[in-house]
């Protein structure tokens, strides 16, 4: 298999606080990671610095053979905008413009044409069990609803690898699980990897394979029973 997103030996600190101390991760083309670990010990700072967001103090990210961290901030712009997608917490949708407004967004910005991007961006809302609600604001979604619409605005522009941290940590249960289903369901679809980031180990059983942060550092779970 191909690894398409890798972090080797990467350090982070906030100031005087040390984030990450030698995390090193890599990520097979296809392949759901989940990111697991407990608060404070590095899973979304590991996440941002693989995303090209924050760069790391030390080590390398590697990202389909260029290094994410020796590039200026415009061009790790561009790989964010062009080849990767993104889906938080809470949805963060833009307020002021209508659902598919939000999905179409990735595409504005990428610089295909309006007429282009709101038809590719309505076809998620089928697709995602969300057909009638293309011209509803965020205030007018419920949170599952809303999460769905960060999914597709996540997906619409085909990224190589979807950035999700948290996605379903502010959904019940129930809703959250429907949300992973079709993530997992779309990125199949596509051929997308997925990065997630949870501490919830129902949310980490719908990836291929888990990792734990500790204390800034990657390793394999612990499955001994205690
Ligand atoms: N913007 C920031 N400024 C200062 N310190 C930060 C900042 N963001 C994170 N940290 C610190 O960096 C460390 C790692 O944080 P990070 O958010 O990566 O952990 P996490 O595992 O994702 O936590 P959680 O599960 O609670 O979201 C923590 O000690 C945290 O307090």
């Amino acid at each position: 298999m191909t690894v398409v997103i890798e972090a080797r030996d990467v350090e982070f600190a906030f100031g005087q606080t040390p984030a990450l101390r030698g995390a090193s991760v890599a990520v097979e083309a296809g392949e759901i990671l989940a990111i697991m670990g407990p608060s404070g010990s590095g899973k979304s700072t590991l996440l941002h610095c693989l995303a090209g967001i924050l760069v790391p103090d030390a080590g390398e990210v590697l990202f389909d053979g260029i290094r994410v961290d020796a590039l200026a901030e415009t061009q790790r712009s561009s790989l964010r905008r062009d080849r990767f997608g993104f889906v938080f917490q809470f949805g963060q949708l833009v307020p002021e413009l209508t659902a598919a407004e939000n999905v179409a967004l990735p595409l504005l910005l990428s610089g295909v044409h309006r007429k282009q991007a709101l038809p590719r961006a309505y076809a998620w809302f089928a697709r995602l069990g969300l057909d009638g609600l293309e011209q509803r604001r965020s205030g007018e979604l419920s949170g599952g609803q809303a999460q769905r619409v960060a999914l597709a605005r996540g997906m619409v522009t085909e990224p190589q690898v979807l950035f999700a941290d948290e996605p379903t940590g502010a959904l019940d249960s129930l809703t959250g699980e429907q949300v992973m289903d079709l993530l997992v369901g779309a990125a199949r679809e596509q051929g997308t990897t997925v990065i997630l980031v949870t501490h919830e180990p129902r949310i980490a059983a719908y990836a291929d394979r888990e990792v734990m942060v500790r204390d800034g550092r990657v390793n394999a779970p612990d499955r001994i029973a205690s």
